[in-house]
């Protein structure tokens, strides 16, 4: 099948991070929860961990053009995110998956998914097609015109990824997305992430360091809202072979850097 490339594929590059930041600051209420984070995230998928409070889901909703820093700069494939001009084409090029996501429960997963596509103001001929390309990514085509009250919560969790992906973003965003995946929609989830980050910045905020390992090109550790180590998935095993504590490599890498951030601090 030969497929159409579009004008805005075939648009140079011109930035050279899709995410960039420099001092943010994002406040959670009154409480500070981004504090200075200076972040540089290509293509590829990144892995967000950090304890209970980070900062992470602050910082994804920052990213998602939800929150308004409070200070500092954020760059946002090559835009200025802070300025109210650049939001609207901006926020069709990004999708994201919330923490907690809030859905109509009479709606059906397809009309779920399109009029989530609708409000990215998706061109209204792509939107059946892409709806169903999504539901399919997800693997919930059998279930497509099930309600959404009718799904269990695992099923949810795979419909929030997939109105997160029906536009193709170039900034994906997924909050803590494998909450409730059974282990074999985990590891399918993984194959999907690696395909997702060949041609975009993916950002995946979660608790669990294994699915950083097997997915992400990149892991981002972030304590009291300010970032505390970046490097490959390789390297923290590799520090985690040298000491900390936790159940794999992986684990004692991440214990043993935030506590190492925490005794200098
Ligand atoms: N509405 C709010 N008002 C005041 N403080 C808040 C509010 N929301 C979050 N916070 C605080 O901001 C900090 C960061 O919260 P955030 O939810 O971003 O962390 P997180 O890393 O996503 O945590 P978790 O892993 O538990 O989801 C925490 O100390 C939290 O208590």
């Amino acid at each position: 099948m030969v497929r159409m490339v579009s004008a805005t594929e075939l648009k140079p590059t011109t930035y050279a991070w899709p995410v960039e930041t420099t001092e943010l600051r994002v406040k959670a209420g009154r409480h500070l929860a981004v504090n200075g984070l200076d972040l540089q995230l290509g293509t590829g998928v990144h892995g967000l961990l950090g304890p209970n409070g980070a900062g992470k889901t602050t910082l994804m909703r920052a990213l998602s053009t939800v929150h308004r820093p409070s200070g500092g700069q954020l760059r946002l494939l090559g835009e200025d995110a802070t300025s109210s001009r650049v939001l609207r084409p901006l926020r069709r090029r990004l999708g994201y998956l919330p923490q907690h996501f809030g859905f109509y429960p009479r709606f059906t997963v397809r009309e779920y998914v399109e009029y989530m596509a609708w409000l990215r103001e998706m061109p209204k001929a792509a939107i059946p097609g892409a709806v169903q390309r999504a539901v399919e990514r997800v693997g919930l085509t059998a279930r497509a015109d099930s309600r959404l009250k009718a799904l269990s919560g695992g099923m949810l969790r795979r419909v929030g990824i997939a109105q997160a992906i029906v536009n193709d973003p170039d900034l994906l965003l997924l909050d803590e997305p494998t909450v409730g995946l059974d282990p074999e929609q985990r590891v399918e989830f993984r194959t999907l992430l690696r395909e997702l980050g060949t041609d975009s910045c993916v950002v995946v905020s979660t608790h669990l360091v294994e699915d950083v390992v097997a997915a992400c090109t990149d892991v981002v550790l972030v304590d009291e809202g300010k970032l505390v180590w970046q490097g490959l998935p390789a390297a923290l095993i590799q520090i985690g072979e040298q000491g900390g504590t936790g159940d794999s490599p992986a684990e004692r890498g991440y214990t043993s850097l935030l506590s190492s951030h925490r005794s200098a601090s």
